[in-house]
């Protein structure tokens, strides 16, 4: 058996991860417990193993049932992280007896971790107690000793220190330094449940100083597992190499967004519902509109938009984008050099209101933020722009990619950097782009005889050459990039349908010829 440490030459390829241990229950809703730590640490990037102390049935109504894990089986889970992973942080849930917490405290003797988070779990969001008072004991004299920091709620706190209801920031602050004396660094007071207070009110105690850190409360029920996502958030920072403080504004500051981004969604049919870690349930599954996977025939009237060219004949991008569908555009980026940003993105969100009314998907030229921002189908990067393969990074496994390449090399990079289309030009000059190398059809060629990809040709591509360009009747060849063509035009529908006419046409001879061949 290989022992870790021993004399292995270290690989500098390979990257050690922040990992935070997780010591809680599990909630079968999956608002808070483990699967609520788990989220929040998948949602700030860091790696999250877990040691199940009670498996609890529960739902946005309340906990219906709770089975505690032995004693010996937490040790043994505790024991087979802890002996083989590197754990940077350990977080603490529900602990749901005295033994559980002593052999919690063994174990982080035995194998010594940079920091321990330690939320008081005692009472459920929906009343139901989750750890009873005989556990405070050894809480006040083994556990808290321990912490780099404790994040207890209002009625946590006073169980804690065995008082009054707090009510005020003032008893917020006395109790934070009551806390304190007990042994952790930090003690993090969460007013959230503070009576008549717009504010989200937390007060920060690091043994000199007070921080009273204050945000706009969202108005939601969707507040089942703050307290578990807080604290796993704070302790995700802290593996990551974060001081204290800043670990709490950053964790604070996510979970405040990630409740806003879910203040109206709905599941179950409790009062508290659980909220989205990863911002994605609203925009990517219930996106009714959302197109499918790309189909490379989409390729075959790509109409690129140009600012300048709609400015002069005086009509919108959003009418330009309109019209160039209606005449048979079967698909559109918008590709607006020189517009400012927020004009951009709003223009972009009108249009993409158009194409997915049509069913036409809608890239963005060169800006990955805009098409993050509006929701577009995908995005088209240059040599020189975004890498295709960090742009996939960034928009995911879902979104379109396009990469111009002049040469096979970059048509196989692009293959590589899970590109979904190359766009090859310019195939004749053009005035649309400037210093733009012209590769004619014999540069096309080579690049689609080359290429995994389906191609779209482009540069001074119009109705007088795009059936000499259709015919050189490479398959991966699927149709036409148009600018100026389409959009430095009178009028658009018109043009488009001209050149739709003879694509057509062109795709008919060349399919004519295979037949014969
Ligand atoms: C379909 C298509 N092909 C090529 C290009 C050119 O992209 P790029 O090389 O990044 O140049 P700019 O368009 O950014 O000037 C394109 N836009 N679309
Ligand atoms: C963006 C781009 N990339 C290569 S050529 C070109 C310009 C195409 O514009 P036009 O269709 O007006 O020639
Ligand atoms: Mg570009």
């Amino acid at each position: 058996m290989q022992v870790r440490g021993a004399s292995t030459a270290v690989d500098c390829s390979k990257m050690k991860i922040p990992h935070v241990l997780t010591i809680a229950g599990s909630d079968s809703g999956a608002g808070a417990g483990i699967q609520a730590d788990l989220k929040a640490c998948a949602a700030r990037g860091v790696y999250c193993s877990t040691v199940i102390t009670a498996v609890t049935a529960q739902n946005t109504v309340g906990v219906q049932g709770v089975n505690i894990v032995s004693e010996d089986f937490v040790a043994e889970q505790l024991t087979s992280v802890l002996s083989d992973m590197q754990v940077d942080v350990v977080k603490t849930g529900m602990l749901p007896s005295v033994g559980i917490v002593k052999i919690l405290c063994q174990k982080i003797r035995e194998f010594p971790v940079r920091a321990l988070v330690v939320d008081p779990v005692m009472v459920s969001t929906s009343g139901d107690v989750l750890a009873g008072a005989s556990i405070l004991p050894v809480f006040r004299e083994e556990l808290l000793p321990m912490a780099e920091i404790i994040t207890p709620n209002l009625k946590e706190a006073s169980a804690l220190l065995g008082c009054a209801h707090l009510e005020t920031v003032a008893d917020m602050r006395s109790a934070a330094k009551s806390l304190h004396a007990f042994g952790p660094r930090n003690v993090l007071v969460k007013g959230g449940d503070l009576p008549d207070s717009s504010d989200a009110i937390d007060i920060l105690f690091d043994g000199d100083n007070f921080y009273e850190l204050r945000s706009p409360r969202v108005k939601t029920h969707n507040t089942h597992g703050t307290g578990c996502s807080l604290a796993s958030s704070i302790a995700a920072e802290l593996a990551k190499g974060s001081s204290t403080f800043s670990a709490v504004k950053v964790a604070k500051r996510f979970v405040e967004t990630a409740l806003d981004y879910s203040k109206d969604i709905i599941i179950g049919n409790g009062p508290q519902g659980p909220f989205d870690h990863l911002l994605r349930l609203k925009s990517s599954s219930h996106d009714c509109h959302r197109l499918g996977v790309f189909n490379p025939s989409d390729l075959f009237l790509y109409a690129v938009t140009d600012a300048r060219m709609n400015k002069k004949w005086g009509r919108s991008i959003a009418d330009a984008v309109k019209a160039a569908i209606e005449g048979g555009a079967t698909i559109v980026q918008l590709r607006e050099k020189d517009v400012e940003t927020r004009d951009f993105l709003e223009s972009a969100k009108a249009c993409l209101e158009i194409c997915r009314a049509y069913g036409v998907p809608l890239l963005i030229n060169d800006r990955i933020d805009i098409a993050l921002a509006c929701g577009a189908d995908g995005v088209h990067v240059g040599q020189s722009d975004m890498p295709a393969r960090v742009a996939r990074t960034l928009l995911g496994p879902e979104k379109i990619i396009g990469v111009s390449c002049k040469t096979p090399a970059q048509a196989e990079q692009a293959w590589i950097d899970g590109a979904d289309y190359i766009g090859c030009g310019g195939v004749y000059p053009t005035n649309t782009k400037a210093n733009n190398l012209t590769v004619g059809l014999d540069g096309l060629k080579t690049v689609c005889q080359a290429s995994k990809l389906p191609i779209v040709a482009i540069g001074g591509i119009g109705p007088s050459n795009a059936r000499a360009v259709m015919e050189i009747g490479v398959p991966s060849l699927k149709g036409v990039a148009v600018v100026s063509g389409l959009f430095d035009r009178e009028c658009v529908s018109t043009e488009t349908r001209k050149l739709h006419g003879m694509l057509t046409e062109a795709r008919s001879l060349v399919n004519e010829k295979k037949r014969h061949n």
